[in-house]
């Protein structure tokens, strides 16, 4: 079956599989969204239906918490997890120092909120996701949209100031209508090219009136699990210094393949 793959969903594959060794029974685990998250997510399922390990759940998006109840794993909420062991999560761009640009499928607030509040987070990866400086993906900034246009000028002039190569930033659109998040705001994304500081940025961005949150994540995550197409992964631990290479099995979890 995984003959239907894509290398690159099998990249996916390979990284969330191997991430979800690091869930221990009892745990309280954030579950993040995206195509790489939903392969974490069923290979999760997997472990509760299969090898009965008991997990608390904490989904950051509507969708994931839909596939999540679907593979049997219970879904609670961040506040009634308080804090959470482990947060297992996609990203759109990460660097040697693990920071990240998060939020291409507009989840970035949810996203970060709960891998903040655990003792650790995993980020799963194809190797296209790896970059020397952060930017060529877009950044998403989630603003609420009350004076949007307003909050889009401010952060246009911010970038000016900052001396940031590209300035270009879109309202992302689904469809003829303006995206909308769960949490019922818009999103901009900025075109930046470029991202030489982004703590500064981070920053900068996030104390304009309007602006919820933005999609850098620095200093949040502590590992990267990377996926190759043949199966390969590498577990990069940014605390620990250390670099691990393993090759995953596809045969051995064929049967989540049969229902895609
Ligand atoms: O809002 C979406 C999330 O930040 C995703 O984790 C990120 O966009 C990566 O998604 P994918 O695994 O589909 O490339």
């Amino acid at each position: 079956m995984t003959g239907e793959l894509s290398p690159i969903d099998k990249a996916k594959f390979a990284a969330a599989k191997r991430a979800v060794d690091f869930v221990e029974d009892g745990m309280r685990v954030g579950l993040g969204t995206g195509s790489t998250a939903a392969w974490m997510v069923r290979c999760l399922g997997e472990m509760v239906r299969e090898d009965g390990i008991r997990i608390k759940g904490v989904p950051t998006s509507v969708r994931t918490a839909e596939l999540a109840r679907q593979v049997g794993i219970e879904v609670i909420s961040l506040d009634e997890a308080k804090w959470l062991d482990l947060t297992i999560d996609g990203a759109d761009e990460f660097d040697a120092d693990l920071n990240l640009i998060k939020g291409g499928g507009g989840a970035l607030l949810q996203e970060k909120i709960v891998a903040t509040a655990s003792d650790q987070m995993i980020v799963i990866a194809d190797t296209a996701k790896e970059v020397g400086t952060l930017g060529a993906f877009p950044l998403p900034v989630e603003v609420i949209p009350f004076g949007w246009q307003t909050s889009r000028a401010l952060i246009e002039e911010a970038l000016i100031n900052l001396d940031v190569m590209g300035r270009d930033v879109t309202l992302r659109m689904n469809g003829d209508a303006a995206f909308v998040t769960d949490e019922g705001n818009h999103i901009l994304d900025l075109h930046l090219k470029r991202i030489g500081n982004p703590r500064q940025l981070s920053l900068v961005i996030n104390q304009i009136p309007g602006v919820v949150e933005n999609g850098l994540f620095i200093d949040i995550c502590d590992v990267v699990v990377v996926g190759h197409g043949d199966g390969r992964v590498e577990v990069r631990d940014i605390n620990a210094g250390t670099v691990e290479e393993e090759k995953i099995d596809f045969l051995e979890s064929d049967n989540l393949f049969t229902d895609l």
